[in-house]
């Protein structure tokens, strides 16, 4: 049997992802456990490709899907691996996302170099983040902090850290635990001083609509609980989309059959902040979402999303 090819960006953690999902497809299916039954290719991304020039300068949405995407397109993969996170809220007409793994901890990690937290920097002190959302969200807490972009993996925003080119820094929980860096960690962010971006922490599986074999394949990898808050969050940020420029947080959590959604849209500075709480069954996700999008969007000045 040819192998099924996984398609993957090619930084640790994207690695990281795909042999995550390769082991749980081998798990799934003894076949697949035989050595060469699964192969990761490697593709690198625009976003790959221009991660010392600012990313919103380049176009935004897409950066780090379209070209596995256009891999998938062509058949030379079977099935693309995402942080669901780097996933534009529209796929491309004939891909779906089949299967979302169970979550990590959606919390932003942060990361001092004298082991401070948020709270106890010292005033002027500067933080790394090229993410706008971090970025308002510390300078809500924190506006006698300084924000400076701070762009790279995982481990190159860590080494710049490490040399002082910053103060400290903040990284995905989830990715930090995926490369197993966790020791690195000085403080986890709590959620209601850092809301996580939509669908932080969450792997999904793309494949093409008309490949029903993929489909079967990848089914068992699939974690309700995720996709129902996946599908609630992305719904959000769909009825919110307008600007990567905007600084978009939202948290979907369940207990049993109950979704709460916390939804947050920021100006960069962290002066203006919209938020919403809702809940529901978890049947009603995407609804949710959708409801509480669109009640932050009715107040937002326009030049929130259209910038
Ligand atoms: N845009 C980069 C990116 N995409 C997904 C993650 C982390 C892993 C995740 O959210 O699943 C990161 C790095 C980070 O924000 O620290």
């Amino acid at each position: 049997m040819p192998p099924v090819r996984i398609g993957a960006r090619g930084s640790p953690l994207a690695l990281a992802q795909a042999h995550e999902a390769q082991n749980r497809l081998a798990r799934a299916h003894p076949h697949l456990a035989e050595p060469d039954a699964i192969e990761i290719v490697v593709i690198t991304t625009t976003g790959d490709r221009i991660l010392d020039r600012t990313l919103m300068a380049a176009g935004g949405k897409g950066l780090f899907t379209k070209e596995i995407e256009e891999a998938l397109q062509d058949g030379r993969i079977d099935l693309a691996v995402h942080s669901m996170k780097d996933v534009p809220t529209r796929l491309p007409d004939g891909m779906e996302i089949a299967a979302l793994l169970p979550r990590e901890d959606p919390r932003d990690a942060f990361f001092a170099r004298e082991g401070q937290g948020l709270d106890d920097l010292s005033a002027g002190s500067v933080v790394g983040t090229a993410g706008l959302r971090r970025q308002a969200q510390i300078l809500e807490r924190r506006p006698d902090l300084r924000v400076v972009p701070l762009r790279g993996n995982v481990q190159t925003r860590l080494a710049k850290l490490a040399a002082g080119e910053v103060d400290a820094t903040l990284l995905a929980l989830a990715g930090i635990r995926r490369l197993g860096l966790t020791d690195r960690v000085t403080r986890v962010l709590e959620t209601e001083e850092m809301l996580p971006a939509v669908a932080q922490g969450a792997i999904g599986v793309e494949i093409r609509t008309d490949d029903a074999a993929t489909r079967a394949l990848v089914a068992p990898l699939d974690c309700a609980d995720t996709a129902w808050r996946v599908t609630a969050e992305r719904a959000f940020l769909a009825a919110l989309d307008g600007s990567c420029r905007t600084p978009i947080a939202a948290l979907a959590c369940l207990e049993g059959d109950r979704l709460t959604l916390t939804g947050k849209v920021s100006s960069p500075d962290g002066r203006i902040v919209f938020r919403t709480e809702s809940a529901g069954h978890r049947t009603d996700a995407a609804l949710l979402g959708t409801e509480a999008g669109m009640e932050i969007a009715a107040l937002l000045p326009e030049r929130f999303l259209c910038l």
